[in-house]
């Protein structure tokens, strides 16, 4: 395969040109790369998130009521799904840190501000409230859900409690990475509800320990930094904030400096083989690659290996 790959490569380079000083000839010229960045500059102003970028390609999105501990209230579902979606479009994005601005990660579900909730339960008939709490707790799900739906990579980096919701919301993302003084709480239980919006479903196949994962969900109990990363939700313990975040940048950094095609036909596929049978994943595979695999990218990766130089990639 490799080898195909490589004779590929060959013909690929005849027709790219020579490798130029780290680049390949046909990538965009300087000034049309420029006219695309300002054509595809999004703005990213929320009133329960502060996106920053912290180094090329890398976006921050910090989850922000710090005085209410990221509580994820009316605004926060919308926000999210906002957001997520820009950034899943958005060629200066290849990769998110997912934090929690003030003290903690998140206390989960704004126990005061659910609009949507709050009316859905209000005075009606059943039938019409159960319409009404289903298309609520949709567009939560879905807000959710949007850290899956975008291609790029997300790193989730948790300080202190993470509870409820947020165990929902981390369950959809990529990579994860705690302080030592992190606690994590499947918290619904004890409110008297199913966690309904992605912790029964992404949870059991982040851990892959059926027995703990009903433990969890049934008693409420809190778990540990350590148990957390032992258990595999969890894949690397930092000190405190200062160093997660270093680390996280770091981490970021390098996935955006590799094939923006690669890595997100990467998590498409990931996704795609979690949720279905290895036929099924190997068959999506091939429909993904016979396409992909004629990319600019991979012949612009393996004369880069070749040549000892970093290749530079495109916008995606
Ligand atoms: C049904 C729809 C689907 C959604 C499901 C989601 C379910 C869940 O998320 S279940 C989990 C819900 N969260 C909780 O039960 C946690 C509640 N909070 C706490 O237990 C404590 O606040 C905590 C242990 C996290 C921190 O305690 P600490 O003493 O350090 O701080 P507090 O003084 O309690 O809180 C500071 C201010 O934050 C406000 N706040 C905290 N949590 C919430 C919340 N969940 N909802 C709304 N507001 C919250 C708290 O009221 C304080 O605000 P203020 O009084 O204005 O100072």
């Amino acid at each position: 395969m490799f080898s195909r790959t490589l004779n590929q490569t060959h013909q690929l380079s005849k027709s790219l040109g020579t490798f130029v000083a780290g680049e390949v000839k046909g990538v965009p010229s300087k000034k049309s790369l420029v006219a695309r960045t300002m054509s595809s500059q999004a703005t990213y102003e929320f009133e329960t998130l502060k996106v920053t970028s912290p180094e090329e390609y890398v976006k921050h999105v910090e989850l922000n009521r710090p005085k209410k501990l990221n509580a994820m209230n009316t605004a926060f579902w919308n926000d999210m799904i906002d957001c997520f979606r820009k950034l899943a479009v958005d060629p200066e994005c290849r990769v998110v840190i997912l934090s929690g601005a003030g003290r903690m990660f998140t206390a989960g579900m704004d126990y005061k501000d659910n609009e949507a909730l709050r009316t859905a339960l209000s005075d009606k008939e059943v039938s019409r409230k159960a319409v009404a709490l289903n298309q609520s707790l949709l567009h939560m799900q879905t807000s959710y859900t949007v850290l899956e739906t975008c291609n790029k990579p997300v790193i989730a980096a948790i300080h202190n409690a993470c509870i409820g919701g947020g165990i929902d919301m981390a369950s959809a993302t990529d990579i994860r990475y705690c302080t030592s003084d992190a606690w994590f709480q499947i918290k619904e239980i004890d409110i008297g509800l199913a966690a309904d919006l992605g912790t029964l479903q992404r949870f059991p196949k982040i851990i892959g320990n059926d027995s703990l994962c009903r433990e969890l969900v049934y008693t409420a109990r809190k778990f540990t930094p350590e148990e957390a990363k032992h258990m595999g939700f969890i894949s690397r313990i930092f000190p405190d904030k200062d160093a997660m975040m270093a680390a996280s940048i770091e981490l970021a950094k390098t996935i955006a400096s590799k094939s923006p095609v690669a890595v997100q036909g990467s998590k498409v596929n990931l996704v795609y083989s979690r949720d279905h049978t290895v036929q099924e994943g190997l068959d999506y595979m091939v429909t993904w690659n016979s396409a992909m695999l004629q990319s600019e990218d991979t012949a612009k990766a393996v004369m880069g290996m070749m040549a000892k130089e970093t290749p530079i990639f495109s916008k995606l």
